[in-house]
């Protein structure tokens, strides 16, 4: 995985291509997100996907009840402890998101050519020419010759139960639509999407506060993913609303950016976000299509230069009932990961797909392959005249250490973190060896109990490429004023060399703060 010799930007010998990999104790830098749901939810295939390299579950609130996902939880819980892999907790909101209510949950055909009414009458059946909607406000928002699309959840956008209409009327609260494909509905939860227009919904809904509220506080949840983020409001507000949910205050907030609105106001979302979902599926259907890529290339860039992560959705769609990528789409994981994305997420394939495991390993490989090609010397260099100088003393350092280990070659980078910051700054300059971080617990205390600081830091750097945390031993002293106090070190070497990382005779690169000074240093590793 560290020593690459090929470069994109370099002629490469094609027959190098070829040569196998070579076996890697590690799973990919790049982290994969893994939606949890009907086919990912036994204590066992939840392990199969904690050993294929999932670290993030993401529950998705869109569909299922608190019981469900709590469920699903709980196994997560029995997964992590049997294969003993650390798993980060996501809870996505559902937000202004517009469904068709299909409540006898038959099958709804409809004929292109013809006729369909769109009504926030739920009380009214679903039927071949009349879809009820969970929103009264569609018939304000749209006009004549407004494009609309509907898809099953997770959508990909090209199935055969994929419907484009036409606005051909407004009338009431009703609107009236030329069905422009046939198509078939099956199932009970339908996604509506109208192409680039305002929707009159809060950003964090009532039942979204609800269930952060409830099982989010029980579950104390890592990452908050925001659907539909459309201004940096909306993540000032969610803030304040975990400010006020006890541990919640630590939650990070991801912004899914869904659709245009949330795309122009990108630098200001970037700014208020701890990171991005760049959420394909929704955005795919509002961006032209010829627009995609460039929206990701410059948000990935955005992202990286601000150091936050960035996260792609709906990389291998047909992995939902394939065992292998189309060749677009394992393309499509190695271009992300040489954007400079940090994590896949895996959306239908996982939660419904008949091979979440294999999808979750094959998406690994392709991420692994990239990295290898991946230009560090032109991120690195990218990266360093971006920040300009002077540079603060902490990330001059950590890029330091990046530089320092590459020379080297060292087999891993160890720092040593209480809030997460230096961990995060090391990643941002894209190392290309794992960086083991050693979060430093903190004592605190509310007046009526204790409790330790380093469990959501040590869960939020599972998200980071590169990054994998281990938690130090709280009993080791947190404030080492003395460079002589090495058993955490030590502990952090032993953990690298289990897990087959560092082996003797390697060097080693390690970053931690001694008092007031920071130190870089270089260790030459015996046996
Ligand atoms: N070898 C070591 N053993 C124990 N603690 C250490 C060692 N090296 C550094 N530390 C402690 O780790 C903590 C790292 O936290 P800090 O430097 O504040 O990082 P951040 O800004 O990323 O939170 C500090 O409290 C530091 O004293
Ligand atoms: C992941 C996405 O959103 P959803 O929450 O609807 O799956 C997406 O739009 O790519
Ligand atoms: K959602
Ligand atoms: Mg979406």
């Amino acid at each position: 995985m560290h020593c690459s010799s090929l470069l994109l930007e370099e002629p490469i010998r094609m027959s190098s291509i070829l040569e196998p990999s070579k076996p890697s104790f590690f799973p990919a830098m790049t982290k994969i997100v893994g939606t949890l749901g009907q086919k990912s939810r036994s204590v066992d295939t939840i392990a199969r996907c904690l050993d294929s390299g999932m670290s993030v579950a993401r529950f998705d609130f869109s569909w299922g009840d608190r019981e469900y996902h709590q469920e699903t939880l709980e196994n997560l819980k029995a997964a992590i402890k049997s294969t003993k892999k650390l798993c980060a907790v996501m809870l996505d909101t559902v937000g202004p998101e517009l469904q068709v209510v299909n409540k006898t949950e038959r099958p709804i055909s409809l004929q292109a050519e013809t006729l369909v009414v769109l009504t926030p009458d739920q009380n009214k059946e679903a039927t071949s020419n009349l879809l009820p909607l969970n929103f009264n406000g569609l018939s304000k928002a749209v006009k004549q010759g407004d494009t609309i699309f509907i898809g099953q959840y997770l959508f990909t956008g090209s199935e055969t139960t994929s419907v484009w209409l036409e606005v051909t009327e407004v009338h009431g609260d009703d609107v009236t639509c030329l069905i422009k494909n046939s198509a078939t509905l099956a199932g009970s939860l339908y996604t509506l999407h109208v192409s680039q227009i305002r929707i009159d919904l809060p950003t964090l809904t009532d039942k979204d506060k609800e269930v952060i509220s409830t099982w989010g506080l029980q579950n104390n949840i890592d990452f908050l993913s925001l659907s539909y983020t459309r201004h940096a409001e909306d993540i000032c507000h969610a803030r304040e609303f975990l400010s006020k949910l006890g541990d919640l205050k630590q939650t990070q907030i991801f912004a899914k950016i869904e659709n245009i609105e949330g795309l122009t106001h990108f630098d200001e979302i970037l700014r208020e976000a701890d990171g991005i979902i760049l959420s394909r599926g929704n955005l795919g259907i509002d961006l032209p299509p010829e627009k995609v890529f460039l929206f990701q290339k410059a948000a990935i860039y955005k992202c990286n230069v601000a150091g936050k992560p960035a996260v792609v959705t709906r990389v291998v769609d047909t992995m939902t009932d394939n065992l292998r990528p189309t060749r677009a789409e394992a393309t499509d994981v190695a271009n992300a990961v040489l954007d400079g994305s940090d994590a896949i997420l895996l959306g239908a394939e996982t939660l419904r797909g008949l091979y979440p495991v294999d999808t979750i390993s094959t998406v690994g490989k392709i991420c692994a392959e990239a990295e290898k090609v991946f230009n560090q010397d032109l991120y690195f260099k990218k990266t360093v005249k971006y920040v300009g100088e002077p540079m603060s003393h902490l990330e001059s350092i950590a890029s330091s250490a990046v530089r320092a280990a590459i020379k080297v070659k060292a087999s891993v980078i160890i720092c040593f973190t209480s809030s997460g910051r230096t961990a995060r700054l090391i990643a941002k300059y894209r190392p290309t060896m794992p960086v083991i971080s050693v979060v430093i617990p903190q004592l605190k205390t509310n007046q009526l109990r204790w409790t330790f600081t380093g469990a959501f830091e040590a869960r939020q750097s599972l998200i980071v490429r590169g990054l994998f945390p281990m938690l130090a031993d709280p009993r080791h002293p947190a404030e080492s004023t003395s460079g002589t106090n090495e058993s955490i070190l030590k502990v952090a070497l032993d953990h690298g060399k289990a897990f087959g990382i560092i082996k003797p005779h390697d060097r080693v690169v390690v970053c931690q703060k001694l008092g007031d000074s920071s130190v870089v240093k270089i260790i030459e590793l015996e046996d």
